[in-house]
Order: structure tokens, then sequence, then C-alpha cells
């Protein structure tokens, strides 16, 4: 089968409550109808903002929430009524150190895990150990996970989501608060999974972990699907202009709005870095703007100027909008 993960029209609504003295019930809907395919073998990338939809997807394909409707199917099983079936086939990964017995050594983690999939003992005595060698954790297997730094966790809860030899494989922010090379260890260890045949969807905010690792990215915006194609393609949204990055204090929108204006200029991007202000500044020839953009900045503390090739984050700005003033 080609087709690991069928997702049609999904819609996934949500009961919240809104208002602090007079409580209104309200209906938040969190996917509006969403339809994507997972290729076998494939590294399938979510992004969005945050409350974009990422999670909710991701419950639903590894049957831990309902959706409201649509159809969402891995491996050819309903997510939402064969969950018995598909369960022993996929596994979760999410980021950060939750769902570890921290007063147990890794090993006993690994055995503890396989018990609950009801891997058998032969089996386990062959995979523990490989899978122990595959995140490099064999020389500390029989030390407390409580002594173990954060990197080692993470790895450690890679081994954990693999204990069943899952074939589809689902991780919620992988690397999130590792260092960059705690970092880079773990998208080696998802990419040596990729080559073993196992289908991964990921999620990420980091825009060059999604373009480094993934095959193809869908791009979730306010429970939408905004774009859905290959880090290549969808840079190549941004072909035929470069990014003036200006780091300032004190911009006002009034002056963002000027620049906006100015002829050759694409677009502008606004975030803020603690007193800092960073416009990201979209034109077709960057060099030639340079002096009118300084001339409408001319009354502002300037720290930085530079001038940059467009990447996957650009062409993300363009498709969600981003922060802008
Ligand atoms: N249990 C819940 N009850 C009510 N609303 C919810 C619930 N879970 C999620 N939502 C809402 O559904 C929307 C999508 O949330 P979701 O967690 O899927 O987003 P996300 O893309 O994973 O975000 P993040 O990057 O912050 O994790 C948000 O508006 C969120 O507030």
């Amino acid at each position: 089968m080609n087709k690991v993960i069928e997702v049609k029209n999904l819609v996934r609504e949500y009961d919240s409550a809104k208002g602090i003295i007079k409580k209104e019930n309200v209906k938040i809907q969190a996917l509006k109808g969403i339809s994507f395919d997972v290729n076998k073998g494939e590294i399938f990338g979510l992004l969005g903002q945050n409350g974009a939809g990422k999670t909710t997807t991701i419950k639903i394909l590894t049957t831990l929430l309902a959706p409201t409707s649509g159809e969402a199917e891995v491996l050819g099983y309903k997510s939402f009524g064969e969950e018995k079936q598909l369960r022993p086939l996929i596994n979760f990964i999410f980021g950060g150190e939750r769902g570890l017995y921290w007063r147990l050594s890794a090993r006993d983690n690994l055995t503890y895990f396989s018990d609950l999939y009801k891997v058998d003992k032969k089996t386990r005595q062959k995979r523990i150990p490989e899978l122990l060698e595959l995140v490099g954790l064999s020389d500390r297997a029989d030390e407390k996970v409580e002594t173990y730094s954060k990197g080692m966790k993470q790895r450690l809860m890679i081994a954990r989501g693999l204990v069943n030899d899952p074939e589809v494989i689902f991780m919620d922010e992988p690397t999130i608060g590792l260092d960059p090379v705690g970092a880079r260890d773990l998208r080696k260890i998802i990419r040596n999974l990729s080559s073993l045949g196992k289908t991964i969807m990921l999620t990420t905010h980091y825009m060059f972990e999604a373009d480094e690792l993934c095959d193809r990215i869908a791009i979730i915006n306010k429970g939408e699907l905004a774009a859905l194609d290959t880090p290549m393609n969808l840079k190549s949204i941004n072909s035929g202009f470069s990014v003036m990055e200006v780091k300032v204090i004190g911009v006002t929108p009034d002056k963002i709005n000027k620049i906006r204006s100015l002829e050759g200029i694409e677009n502008v991007f606004v975030s803020q870095q603690e007193l800092l202000q960073v416009l990201q500044i979209q034109c077709s020839n960057c060099s030639d703007m340079t002096p009118k953009v300084m001339n409408i900045l001319k009354d502002n503390k300037t720290l930085g100027i530079n001038i940059r090739e467009a990447t996957l984050e650009d062409a993300y700005l363009n498709l969600v909008g981003g922060v802008t003033a």
C-alpha cells in the first residue's frame, strides 16, 4: 500500500465557554475540513501557528480523539472505529520529558512499555538493546532516567515510541527545548528511521528543521490547509525576491506602511525581539531598496541590516500571514 495516511474533509469542533461572569457556550472549529494523504516512507511535516490544529490532527490520527466529521484512515484502518486493529501498528512520540519513569533505568522503561504493547519476551530481548543502540544510550542504559540530560531523555522518548516496531510514527515537536547538538542528533535518528522504511508525521515550529527533514510539508492555518508541497516547491513561492532584515528600535506602524507601499517591496513582516523590532522586508531587489528603506527609518536607531536569500520561513510567513504591524 502506498498511501499510509488518508485524511478527507476532516472536521473537529470543541465545546468551550466564553466570558467570565456570564458564561456562554461556544463551538471552536479546530479543523475545518482538511484533506491530505501521506505515502509510505515519507517524512511528512505539519506546520502552523499556535492553535492552527496540528495537535488535533495528530490526536485524531493516533486514535486519541474522535473527529466531528470526515475521514481519517491510517494503514487502511479508521482511526475512530477500528482503533483496536490500528493501535499496535502506530506509535506517538511527543517532545519534552513527559511520559517516562524517572526512577527506572532506560532499559526498565523500555521493558515496561514493551509489556504495555504486549511485545513477546523473545522479541523484546532482541529489540531493546537495538533501540538503546539506535538512540545512543547503550552505555547508560542501566542508570536511572533522573540522572539523564534533557537530550538523553528525549532520545529515550524516541526509543519508547519504537518498542512495538510501529509502521507509522507520529511526533509532536520532537526536538523542542534541545540544544543544537541534541536537536541535530535527534534529526539524524529521525532520518535513520525513515531510511528503515518507517512513515513519519511530525509537527515542528522550527522551519529549518522542516526544510531539512521533511519530504513534504502541510501548512495548516486556522484549521484549514494553506499549502501542501515539498520544501523546495514551497520555497519557490519566493523565487525572484530576497529579504532585507533590519533590526531597529521604536518603529511605528505608520513607517511600516510607508515601507510596504514602496514600489519593489513585496511584503513586510515584523517580529519583536525584546526591545528590538526585526523587520523582514521581502523585495525584488533589496540592494536597490536599502537607501529608500533607510530614509524612512532615519529617525530610528538601527542596529543591523542584512540582505539574505529567501527561506522556507519567508514562504511560511507569506502563506499564514505571520506577525505584521
Ligand atoms: N480540549 C479543547 N477544548 C477546547 N478547545 C480546544 C481544545 N483543544 C484544542 N482546542 C482549540 O482548538 C484549536 C486547535 O488547537 P491545537 O492544539 O490542535 O493547535 P496546534 O496547532 O497543535 O497548536 P500548538 O502549536 O500551540 O500546539 C485551538 O483554537 C485550541 O484552543
